[in-house]
């Protein structure tokens, strides 16, 4: 009996230190006096994130709700605390104004682990700034402007395929279909490489690309390891999820690009394309900025009296640093850009008023030159513009930025003050979703961006690239090949919804990023037909 009571009271006093080992962190909030969503164990406030039941954009969109009221607030992704930001003067506090409190994403850079990990989108500190430094000149419009006729020659093989599944009028899912365009767009600009996926869908940077997407053990992974980083230490996840977190394809990868560039070196064989200015990278030590540089162009010369100073001491762009940025530009221009395309046709084809409208734009710049597609008449297209700017509002690719404090801080206009090392969220899904800056946030219209109304919201509510110094480095490489997309697309034919289309769209609960949870299904038909 006495036995029996022992037992009971250690396995109690057990489950007491348990329980305040494992609630420590949910007094983080309550201590610095910051507003705070109770959380509950052990998901703290992101249940239905974990459980695959809402996506990443829904789940921090109702959080945002339930700190209206709040310029910011605290949350707990499982036990880790996060401050969530809803305040676009806030926000920029954290993005530009106060970044060297802010320069680092909380993401893991491990070159044995993770060999094609050492790129733009993971680095930290003078890292990340002497190589973004490095980088920033080969994004400028001179540079795209040299890489135009590669993105509509991928445009017109698109047009070719399509011809066929137009003329039965069949309905095709049209994000897998994009895809093949954005992969054979990045092997023409950032390996010089014809990938032709139209005539050879299987081939295998194809199958890389899919891969990646459909990857949810790694997003599992990442979720859960960021929300119980105890895991961390003991190993569970990466035994749990078979290949989780492993770069699929990861080795195909990095002998593509190591055999690319041994092949140019041995041959001098020279092109414009990413990998041309990186191989010159390495050996000049940089990349020039263009003579023609327009005016676009000064935010990023202006990039070295905004970001960090400290240690300004050469980089060395070893081969594995090379090959990690063509993955980067691989994965990240693959995604986001096919995502915005294929977003973009739905709502169109959902409002048949507007696909004309863009149509109709189409059609005249290209009559007024002659029919031929060039860098200048895609500048002309405004609507298409506005269009485009309207999808990322309503389907932001990346639904959330994260930074993460890197030295302490106190939040402007409070005495609170955050630790290094705690993660800051911005939800951008929930910002454009808010009907304070968008009024009527369901409806899609491109007219919230005309040149009259686009100064109607706060600088800091859209956020489609992000902000500050670290920016999307690819934003006007992607807004490019979007436009050469929808264009080629739109002048020959018309999209309409099918009977496997979903209005509205359903948000993936498995994707980190923002995509249709069973894809988008449409109908294709030649012009006016
Ligand atoms: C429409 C297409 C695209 C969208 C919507 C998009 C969106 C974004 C967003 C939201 C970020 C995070 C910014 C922040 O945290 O403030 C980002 C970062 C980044 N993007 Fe893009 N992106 C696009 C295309 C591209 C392309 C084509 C490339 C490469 C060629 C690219 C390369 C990168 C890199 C390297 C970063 C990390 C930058 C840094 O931390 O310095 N993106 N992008």
């Amino acid at each position: 009996m006495l036995a029996t009571l022992q037992v009971a009271i250690a396995l109690g006093s057990l489950l007491v230190i348990l329980y305040t080992i494992l609630t420590w962190n949910y007094g983080y909030w309550k201590k610095r006096g910051v507003h705070y969503i109770p959380p509950t164990l052990p998901a703290g406030n992101v249940k239905e994130l974990i459980m695959q039941k809402m996506s990443i954009s829904h789940m921090y969109d109702k959080l945002y709700k339930q700190l209206q009221g709040h310029r910011f607030g605290g949350i707990f992704r499982g036990f880790t605390p996060i401050l969530l930001l809803r305040d676009p003067e806030l926000i920029k506090h954290f993005l530009t104004k106060d970044f060297i409190h802010f320069h680092d994403r909380n993401l893991p850079v491990d070159e044995k682990k993770n060999p094609l990990g050492l790129h733009l989108f993971f680095l930290h500190g003078h890292l990340w700034r002497n190589l973004r430094m490095k980088l920033t000149p080969t994004f400028t419009s001179g540079k795209i402007k040299m890489m135009f006729s590669l993105i509509t020659e991928s445009s017109q093989e698109m047009v070719k395929y399509l011809e066929e599944p137009a003329k039965k009028g069949e309905s095709i899912e049209i994000k897998d279909l994009i895809g093949h365009f954005s992969t054979d767009v990045i092997g023409s600009c950032a390996f010089g490489t014809q990938f032709n996926s139209f005539k050879d869908p299987d081939t295998g940077f194809r199958k890389f690309g899919r891969g990646l997407m459909s990857n949810s053990g790694g997003l599992l992974n990442q979720i859960t390891l960021t929300c119980f980083p105890i895991l961390k230490a003991v190993g569970v996840v990466k035994s749990l999820i078979p290949g989780a977190g492993k770069p699929y394809y990861g080795d195909m990868f990095i002998t593509l690009v190591k055999d690319v560039i041994e092949y140019r070196e041995k041959n001098g064989v020279e092109r414009s394309d990413f990998l041309q200015m990186l191989i010159k990278l390495k050996n000049k030590g940089k990349v020039d900025f263009d003579d023609v540089a327009s005016k676009d162009d000064d935010y990023l010369k202006n990039m070295d009296k905004i970001v960090t100073k400290g240690n300004d001491g050469d980089l060395e762009l070893t081969e594995n640093l090379m090959v990690s940025q063509c993955f980067v530009f691989f994965v990240a221009g693959y995604e986001t850009s096919s995502s915005v395309i294929s977003f973009c046709l739905h709502e169109l084809a959902v409002n048949p008023d507007i696909q004309s409208r863009v149509r109709a734009e189409v059609d005249n710049a290209l009559d007024e030159n002659g029919g031929e597609l060039t860098y200048g008449v895609i500048q002309s297209m405004t609507y298409l513009e506005q269009t485009i700017y309207e999808t990322l509002r309503k389907y932001p690719s990346v639904p959330n930025l994260e930074r993460m404090c890197t030295k302490e801080y106190v939040i402007p206009g409070t005495d609170a003050t955050i630790d290094k090392g705690t993660l800051v969220m911005i939800p951008s899904y929930a910002l454009h979703h808010d009907p304070e800056y968008f009024p009527d946030p369901e409806k899609f219209d491109p007219d919230r961006f005309s040149k009259e109304n686009k100064n109607s919201f706060p600088q800091y509510s859209y956020l489609p690239f992000g902000e500050g110094p670290r920016i999307c480095i690819g934003m006007r490489f992607g807004l490019m090949q979007v436009k050469v997309g929808l264009a080629t697309l739109l002048s020959k034919y018309e999209f309409s919804i099918c009977e496997k289309s979903s209005v509205p769209l359903i948000l993936s609960p498995v994707s980190p990023l923002t995509t249709a949870k069973a894809g988008i299904w449409l109908k294709i038909s030649p012009r006016d037909s």
